[in-house]
């Protein structure tokens, strides 16, 4: 990996129509920016993305399930020991908890280590009378909203770059070097059922418990267990970060986007002509497309053309996000489609992005009851037609903010003022991801 180094690796993106893309001033600083970036070692290896594109593989198959959890937009800020701690701490004990249900292995990807880009309804944001280019996410821009912070600065793709390096260091020092532990995720978990706003998971808890003393009775080496597989994902949005960590895997002559383990493709960006979509089908990753409401047939069939003309199971995951009041109408279709034409994918719901609502107190927000609803019509549409719910993807955060309304701690309209932190999307919080985990484990098992 990374002797043979391929500047604009997958290069025919750029003879494609490409949105949501910085109007960077200097075009030089851009240059040098990429330049910089090639000369870097990549942040993921080739074997580690082989090993994930045969787990998701699994997951579309009902013999693993997929959980891809974290920030709607990392920041620079927030790029600390603690925050990456409790974030993985989060996912872990989500993902204890539905292996249980699922009597599966449970594939662990974090939106992590360079979810830094963000594709933006409209170019332009207002406050108070003043408009300024909208926040694209801090590979991009700055939040801060001053003219100055908001113009697009092109070696925050190298700051971002070096952060998810640190940020995928911790993680891999915490995985291999024993906070993983299956004994020890379990005792936070009981924990959680512990409190009286999540009592109706005690039983589910106890369940495991016995579980695990199972296991240990039976001689299950538990030490043997305390070391586990934790992916990277983000979207792939700006494309001449992606485009300058894509190289040439000098074991097979593959070209791999080395930026991560995963990469998708968003709803804004999906089109089947666009560069976003030439870019990833370039490159050996297992990709992602987000798939909408209004996704037509054609436009379906032409994805599934472009990033997955052979047909690869593990290759393409078609992550739904339809809002809970359309899913039972609308992904019957597609799923037939995709049946009908037989090449596979991995099919993962989030139901973050089609629930989005404004509170009457001005916070963007989202209603825990709306999101599990939107899951729970995955599982029952995915379950009529005889297709696998291979997983979830959400976005959360170890801490305890109050940016999505509901949950055992019946956050409301006032209750979003508290800790409102996010920088785009509202995510669920410690707590809130926990009963997700316990929900989902529940209709895993039924
Ligand atoms: O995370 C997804 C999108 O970037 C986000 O929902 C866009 O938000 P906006 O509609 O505020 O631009
Ligand atoms: C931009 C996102 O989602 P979507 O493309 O589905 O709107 C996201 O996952 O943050
Ligand atoms: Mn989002």
């Amino acid at each position: 990996m990374n002797e043979l180094q391929v500047p604009g690796a997958a290069a025919g993106w750029r003879q494609h129509h490409a949105a949501q893309q910085p109007r960077y001033p200097d075009p030089q600083a851009l240059a040098a920016a990429a330049a910089d970036l090639r000369t870097r070692p990549p942040l993921v290896f080739a074997g580690e993305v082989d090993s994930l594109r045969e787990k998701m593989e699994s997951a579309s198959q009902g013999r693993a399930f997929v959980l891809m959890g974290g920030d709607c937009a990392e920041s620079f800020h927030d790029n600390t020991a603690i925050n990456i701690r409790l974030k993985l701490q989060t996912i872990l004990q989500m993902a204890a908890v539905l292996t249980y249900g699922a009597s599966t292995p449970v594939v662990k990807i974090g939106r992590m280590a360079g979810q830094y880009a963000k594709p933006r309804s409209s170019d332009t944001e207002t406050r108070g009378g003043v408009t300024l280019p909208s926040y694209r996410g801090d590979s991009v821009n700055d939040h801060a909203f001053t003219a100055e912070a908001r113009v697009p600065d092109p070696q925050r793709m190298v700051d971002a770059y070096l952060r998810a390096g640190t940020t995928l260091n911790l993680i891999r020092s915490f995985t291999m070097g024993g906070y993983a532990d299956l004994r020890e995720v379990h005792s936070w978990n009981r924990g959680f059922t512990a409190n009286p706003a999540y009592k109706r998971f005690e039983s589910f808890a106890e369940e495991i418990d016995r579980a695990m003393r199972f296991m240990e009775a039976a001689g299950v080496d538990f030490d043997a267990l305390r070391q586990v597989d934790f992916y990277a994902a983000h979207e792939a949005l700006l494309l001449e970060y992606e485009d300058a960590m894509t190289r040439e895997d000098s074991r097979s002559g593959r070209l791999y986007d080395t930026s991560a383990h995963f990469l998708w493709v968003g709803e804004r960006t999906r089109g089947a002509d666009d560069a976003h979509v030439a870019l990833l089908a370039g490159v050996h990753n297992p990709v992602g497309v987000k798939i909408g409401p209004t996704t037509t047939r054609d436009e379906l069939l032409a994805l599934v053309d472009r990033l997955n003309p052979e047909g690869d199971p593990g290759r393409l995951s078609l992550i739904t996000r339809m809002g809970a009041d359309r899913i039972r109408d609308v992904l019957p279709q597609l799923v037939e489609i995709i049946r009908a034409d037989g090449r596979p994918v991995t099919w993962i719901t989030d139901p973050m992005h089609g629930n989005t609502i404004t509170s009457d107190n001005g916070y963007k927000t989202r209603r825990f009851d709306t999101i599990m609803e939107e899951v729970r019509g995955f599982f029952e549409v995915h379950r009529s037609l005889g297709t696998v719910p291979a997983g979830i993807h959400v976005e959360l955060t170890g801490d305890d903010v109050t940016e999505v309304l509901g949950g055992g701690e019946h956050i409301d309209e006032a209750g979003l003022a508290r800790r409102y932190e996010t920088l785009v999307d509202p995510r669920l919080n410690h707590q809130q991801s926990l009963e997700m985990a316990f929900e989902v484990a529940e209709m895993l098992r039924s």
